[in-house]
């Protein structure tokens, strides 16, 4: 099995492209989904409380997000503390969920598995990938998707900012993907890059590695 990364800017196209690779038989994290499922555990939550108060949680004793958003992600010492703490507390175990994903993936004799996570270089995820792929569309079609996505102009400068420079990102990529144009464009790429690097050799299983 080959695991595969995707990196980009903020909307890019990551999940479009790894919507492709799960069409063609990827097993697919999605490390936002986890990072969401872990701020339902009730021990999370009470790390949470004590580190944030109650005022991000509603009635019911849900996480907020959009409130804990507000308090980590900004250009101040304070929001970048925030972000850290809150990282300290959902990384690692978003870390045992990746982890336990890919044992899975690999048990079933999936051909890839597929890390779609923004934050994969900050956290070190990054090693496990055998393919490191780079969605690539400019900062003005992603600002048009996003703003068509109900962001703000200020929330994707500020999230775009808490992430390592695209440059950062695109040097530690093996492939680009083209995204500025039709998804047919980016699925095109996606397929070529399935048939020259996953495609399995012939046998029972393509290539166990
Ligand atoms: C701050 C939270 C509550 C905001 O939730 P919300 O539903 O608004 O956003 P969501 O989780 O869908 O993330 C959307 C995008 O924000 C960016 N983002 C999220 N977390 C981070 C982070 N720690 N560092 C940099 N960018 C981030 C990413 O581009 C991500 O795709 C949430 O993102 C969170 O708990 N983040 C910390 C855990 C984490 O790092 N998750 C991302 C794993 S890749
Ligand atoms: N080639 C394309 N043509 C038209 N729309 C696209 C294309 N690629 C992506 N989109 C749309 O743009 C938006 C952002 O794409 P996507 O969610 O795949 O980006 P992302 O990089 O995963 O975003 P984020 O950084 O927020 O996680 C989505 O609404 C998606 O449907």
């Amino acid at each position: 099995m080959k695991t595969i990364g995707i990196l980009g800017g903020i909307a890019s196209g990551k999940s479009a492209a790894t919507e492709a690779l799960r069409t063609l038989g990827a097993v697919v994290f999605d490390a936002d989904k986890a990072g969401h499922r872990v701020l339902e555990m009730p021990e999370v939550k009470e790390e949470i409380r004590a580190r944030f108060s109650s005022a991000v949680f509603d009635d019911q004793g849900n996480v907020l997000r959009p409130k804990i958003a507000e308090l980590v992600f900004g250009d101040s010492d304070q929001h970048r503390q925030a972000l850290a703490d809150l990282e300290k507390i959902s990384h690692p175990r978003i870390g045992q969920q990746l982890e336990a994903a890919l044992h899975a993936a690999e048990v079933a004799g999936a051909p890839a598995f597929v890390v779609d996570a923004p934050v994969m270089i900050k956290v070190g995820w990054i090693r496990h990938c055998d393919y490191v792929l780079y969605v690539d569309a400019s900062r003005e079609k992603r600002l048009e998707r996003a703003l068509a996505r109900n962001w703000t102009k200020n929330e994707f400068d500020i999230r775009e900012a808490a992430q390592e420079k695209l440059e950062v990102k695109r040097k530690l990529a093996d492939i680009e993907i083209p995204n500025d144009d039709d998804l047919s464009q980016l699925q095109a790429a996606i397929r070529s890059f399935w048939d020259r690097y996953i495609a399995p050799p012939p046998g029972p299983r393509g290539n166990p590695r």
